[in-house]
């Protein structure tokens, strides 16, 4: 009977997901990054990008763009002044082709700074300018070199410090390890090719710039790991309960907005019921009893495991949050109606059959009440939200430990 029950739950489950990806095919849902939960602070979350949500995705690149408008402006602007520093170094033989050099540059730099003016959400550009920041002062220092007749290398005063600078710069952006560290290879080999170019390679001079450049993408790659991992917190912070772990309430409408704009790109405005989706909200019974008896401490612990009973049963695409209080919302994606009344009443028994425990080992009783209603693609979430809550009332009301659904209301058209 009960393989027979587990095995209902996993074709269940199996259909679900069906439903999910047949939707994936058109457009990717919005996820929510439950991988933050896990190691914020490891080296897996800043050494590359690939275990990062794409919610976070956008706040690192949002971030990594104010960082390449302020590093592009700083550099657009100390490139002409360059200019002027040649002018009074450079032997005039030269100035003509260190000046064509650094037109192009310029020019590059300043349409670097408008791809990223408007890459506002487009990440792969956003990234795409931060590379072309540093690449495009590297390219211009192979320019110089190879233009450069090999005997009049050595006037070339400064432009040797030209892949230090650049690698000193990867510590301003929040790249990850890997991109600096590419990047940091790309200013050695630079340096190796200027050393072969100007007869220093193998030299001890040469060596040692070697050895310098390596210390200081060290300094660079730790300078990434502490801004990217502060980055990781500071967003968790501000999208996460402390408590439980779970997203907090402007996470969770932010979040539900971002539904509307999946379901509305993969819908169309006319359509309906390709991509359902479901918002319930769920209430403790009696929790200031809880409190009140066992102490507050108790009442915390029960909220924590209530969380991770949540998380337990809801899938990645999914997304539970605590709304307030004793109050939570999860959010089921691609499930219509009867699935989550389904989702539901496996929360609800969940709660009411986990053993709860105060700290003298004795038993807490700890039941939910739930409410259940569809989030429409033409309405404020809040809407939804306050249906949810609406029928999670009605659920206390009838008696507590149980599910109640919400009345949908009625569109133009006519249907519901
Ligand atoms: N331990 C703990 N308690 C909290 C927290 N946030 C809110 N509460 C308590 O949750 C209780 C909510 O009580 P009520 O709103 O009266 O609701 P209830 O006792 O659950 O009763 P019903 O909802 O009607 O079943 C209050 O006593 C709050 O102090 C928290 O973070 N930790």
């Amino acid at each position: 009977m009960l393989s027979g029950v587990a095995e209902e739950k996993r074709a269940g489950r199996r259909q679900r997901k069906r439903r999910l990806d047949s939707v994936d095919t058109v457009a990717k849902p919005p996820e929510i990054g439950q991988e933050l939960f896990v190691g914020l602070n490891s080296l897996r979350d800043t050494c590359s990008s690939r275990h990062h949500s794409r919610d976070f995705a956008f706040a690192h690149a949002h971030y990594l763009r104010s960082r390449v408008l302020a590093v592009g402006l700083i550099f657009a602007l100390l490139s002409p002044l360059w200019i002027v520093v040649d002018a009074l170094v450079l032997p005039s033989s030269l100035l003509k082709y260190t000046l064509a050099g650094r037109m192009v540059l310029m020019l590059g730099l300043v349409g670097l700074l408008l791809l990223a003016l408007v890459s506002r959400e487009r990440i792969r550009c956003i990234r795409f300018s931060a590379g072309m920041l540093l690449a495009l002062p590297a390219a211009f220092y192979v320019l110089v070199l190879v233009m450069l007749p090999s005997d009049e290398l050595k006037s070339l005063v400064g432009y040797g410090f030209i892949p230090f600078l650049l690698v000193a710069s990867l510590s301003v952006f929040p790249f990850t390890l890997l991109e600096s560290f590419l990047a940091g290879m790309a200013m050695l080999t630079l340096l190796m090719f200027s050393q072969v170019m100007d007869g220093s390679w193998m030299s001890g001079r040469g060596v040692e710039s070697l050895w310098l450049l390596t210390s200081l993408l060290a300094v660079s790659l730790a300078a990434n790991h502490f801004q990217l991992s502060l980055l990781l917190r500071l967003y968790r912070q501000a999208t996460h309960d402390s408590l439980t772990g779970l997203f907090n309430r402007r996470a969770l409408e932010l979040h539900l907005e971002k539904i509307q704009a999946w379901q509305r790109e993969i819908e169309g405005r006319a359509s309906a019921g390709k991509a359902p989706c479901s918002v319930l909200m769920m209430d403790l019974d009696h929790f200031k009893r809880i409190n009140d008896t066992h102490g507050h401490s108790v009442g915390d612990t029960v909220l924590r495991k209530f969380a991770a009973i949540l998380l337990g049963q809801t899938r990645k695409h999914d997304c539970a949050a605590r709304y307030g209080g004793e109050e939570f919302v999860v959010i089921l994606l691609g499930s219509d109606e009867q699935q989550a009344t389904e989702v539901a009443e496996r929360i609800r028994y969940a709660v009411e059959s986990h053993e709860f425990r105060n700290h003298e080992r004795q038993r807490v009783p700890v039941t939910t009440s739930i409410g259940v209603t569809q989030l429409r693609q033409d309405e404020p979430p809040q809407n939804a939200i306050k249906r949810a809550d609406e029928a999670l009332y009605r659920a206390k009301h009838e008696g507590r430990n149980r599910i109640a659904l919400a009345e949908m209301p009625v569109v133009e058209g006519g249907a519901a």
